[in-house]
């Protein structure tokens, strides 16, 4: 179900209702409808679309509420400076209803592709991580399907879980995978703890190119961005997604499966930044944010400001 956003979520301090210099980001932001082309579209425009949806990490057997997150972002992210040189806009949320994860990422999939059929970059909110595959769905929609694809994925997991019973947030790599022919997937913060010996198989049987969690730090983090940087390069255009749990558990403890080991918030700051402004970047998602297990919105908190990092990599442009 699409749903568009309540004004009131965009609330927070107003130092000035004139001088944009002043403005914080709830005062650039413009809501409309995913429906409705946009007429005043600026140059680095920004779409933020929020996805309602744990239905696949219910599936998955991890802890609910992730379907709270897109609002909870939205609040964390209205008082921040306003980014110069975007165009902000919010077309709202697909919900899903009972259940019906499949249907809500066919929706999400046809909104991601009205904007990128507009030129807009979308910022999807998740959500639990099968946001992602949804996500995809816009390319399916909108590409043209004999360009090749990255996916650039920053998560302690590979989510290439089998799917023959049901999708979930543990399969949705592995589905487009078998899905699309010349798309290729980068990980990068894959913890050893995080998965079995049969994902790390499945990842090299699918040719994943990856980055464990304990291999990147201050000293090789421009290495690391080199290599993911090299990977956007040889793909016409390239995802990309950023599941919270790749984040220390002490920065990031409102996720569904936490990482002790994770990685350091300003390392996943450093990457996203690098790569949020390549030019064959299209679009962005953040998930697995869980609202109902954070301690102090310090996980919603880290997650607006990451994707705060983004918009402002994209309006620099
Ligand atoms: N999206 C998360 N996927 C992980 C969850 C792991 C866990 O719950 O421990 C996975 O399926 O591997
Ligand atoms: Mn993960
Ligand atoms: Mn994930």
């Amino acid at each position: 179900m699409y749903e568009s956003t309540n004004p009131h979520m965009w609330k927070g301090r107003i130092d000035s209702t004139d001088r944009p210099e002043m403005f914080r980001f709830h005062q650039a932001v413009q809501i409309k409808s995913v429906f409705e082309p946009v007429q005043d579209l600026g140059t680095n425009s920004v779409g933020i679309i929020g996805f309602k949806c744990d239905e696949g990490v219910k599936r998955n057997q991890g802890r609910a509420g992730s379907f709270e997150a897109p609002d909870a972002l939205r609040k964390n992210l209205a008082s921040l400076p306003m980014p110069a040189g975007a165009s902000i806009y919010d077309f709202g949320n697909i919900v899903c209803e009972n259940g019906r994860l499949e249907a809500a990422q066919e929706e999400l999939g046809q909104a991601a592709a009205r904007m990128l059929q507009q030129n807009i970059f979308p910022i999807i909110l998740g959500g639990g991580h099968e946001v992602a595959y949804g996500h995809y769905l816009g390319y399916k929609y909108h590409a043209d399907a004999g360009h090749k694809m990255g996916i650039v994925n920053i998560d302690a997991h590979f989510d290439m879980r089998p799917y023959d019973e049901q999708p979930s947030s543990g399969t949705m790599f592995r589905q487009i995978l078998d899905e699309k022919q010349n798309a290729s997937y980068f990980c990068a913060g894959i913890q050893r703890n995080g998965n079995t010996a049969f994902l790390f198989e499945t990842a090299a049987e699918y040719g994943c190119e990856f980055i464990l969690e304990e291999e990147i730090n201050p000293d090789s983090i421009q290495q690391c961005l080199q290599k993911m940087t090299e990977f956007v390069n040889k793909n016409h255009f390239s995802m990309l997604t950023l599941c919270s749990d790749v984040l220390e558990a002490s920065s990031a403890p409102g996720v569904s499966a936490p990482s002790p080991f994770g990685l350091h918030p300003k390392l996943v700051r450093t990457i996203l930044r690098g790569l949020a402004a390549h030019p064959k970047i299209k679009s962005f998602d953040i998930a697995e944010v869980n609202p109902a297990l954070d301690e102090s919105e310090r996980t919603v908190k880290l997650g607006a400001q990451l994707v705060y990092e983004v918009i402002c990599a994209r309006s620099s442009l």
